[in-house]
């Protein structure tokens, strides 16, 4: 497990001062793929060199599985570092050596003995399907070869930690999709935990379990997937499933109705338009396969002020479903479906 408690990091430069990561606290659960999320800029590789210690926080806490990173030294940081294995956007591949050649010398700086190597490199390329390729240089390779090859890298001092920092920013879609698809696999087989940063939300909904959403160098919302998908207000949700700027008719009510596998079943539009004998105007809306589970998010429109309309939102409450009302000027009301207060 990754704890990583009020932890800040301040750079000066000629006589600037950027607060890069400002008390920021996570905690990645044993075996899970957690997300951070941002722009350019909010603070999410010096968030991730902070972990591994390439940048030493100015204070705060970074502690993996109860060891407490920022107090150790020499030959024990050595070690814990060597627990803790890295992806790079740019791969950061060696174009002198073969792919073969590039994990060697990984184990080499890491003081495996020479016999135990050959083995070993086999071992990781085959983990990483890249047998066939164990003797092609970088330049020989495709952009998804040369990331199995970072892979492979990363995982040569058998880490129980990953760190990934935009390994899929330079890949193309399908490719993206093999390398996250790879990442999930090894996950599963080595019990690893990953803490990746990414700008991409298709990474947060094809891979991670949990995910968080950082700017100016501050966590805005965090938690797993699946609850801030259906937690009102969530930019994650919004991000995932992007609708318009909702434009309200007056003598309307504007619904974005989020829901899951168990509800997704019910036909609740068909069920609201007869149990109400009203027209039900769908908007937009779009369905994701995200960690397993199936969420989506539909915009309705009912006849009708929402006040008209408290009836038909309780019962799509009490049905299981996330209702956020939208006025004229957006949302006037988010209601969790675990609250029970009815629009007022
Ligand atoms: N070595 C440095 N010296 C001075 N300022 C830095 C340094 N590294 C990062 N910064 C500043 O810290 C802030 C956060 O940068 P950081 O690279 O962590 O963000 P990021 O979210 O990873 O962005 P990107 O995706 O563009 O890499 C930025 O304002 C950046 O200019």
């Amino acid at each position: 497990m990754i704890q990583i408690e009020k932890l800040r990091k301040t750079y000066r430069s000629r006589g600037r001062e950027v607060t890069a990561v400002d008390g920021v606290d996570l905690q990645v659960r044993e075996g899970e793929v957690f997300g951070v999320l941002g722009r350019s800029g909010a603070g999410k590789s010096t968030l991730l060199r902070c972990v591994n210690l390439l940048e030493r926080p100015d204070s705060g806490r970074v502690s993996i599985d109860g060891q407490d990173l920022l107090s150790l030294k020499g030959g024990a940081l050595r070690r814990a570092r060597q627990g803790i294995g890295m992806i790079h956007q740019h791969f950061g591949l060696l174009s002198s050596r073969t792919a073969a050649g590039n994990i060697a010398f990984q184990l080499e700086v890491m003081g495996v003995p020479r016999a135990e190597r050959a083995a070993r490199v086999d071992e990781l390329l085959e983990l990483v399907g890249l047998a066939e390729q164990a003797k092609a240089y970088p330049a020989q390779l495709s952009g998804g070869q040369k990331q199995r090859v970072g892979i492979a890298r990363a995982l040569a001092g058998r880490p129980k930690v990953l760190l990934s920092d935009e390994a899929t920013s330079a890949l193309d879609p399908e490719t993206t999709a093999s390398i996250l698809e790879l990442l999930r696999d090894l996950k599963l087989r080595l019990g690893l935990t990953v803490l990746l940063i990414t700008h991409e939300m298709d990474v947060v909904k094809r891979i991670c379990d949990s995910a968080a959403i950082m700017r100016d160098g501050r966590l805005v919302e965090s938690g797993p997937v699946r609850d801030l998908l259906l937690r009102p207000g969530s930019e994650l949700a919004r991000g995932l499933f992007p609708l318009p700027a909702p434009n309200v008719r007056p003598g309307t009510t504007v619904v974005d109705v989020t829901f899951e596998d168990d509800s997704a079943d019910q036909p609740f539009v068909s069920t609201i338009a007869r149990t109400y004998s009203i027209d039900v105007n769908i908007l937009g809306g779009a369905v994701e396969e995200i960690g397993g589970s199936r969420i989506g998010r539909l915009r309705i429109e009912l006849p009708g002020d929402p006040d008209i309309n408290a009836a038909q939102l309780a019962h799509l409450r009490e049905s299981g479903l996330t209702v956020e009302v939208h006025g004229a000027a957006g949302v006037v009301a988010a209601e969790a479906r675990t609250e029970t207060e009815v629009l007022s």
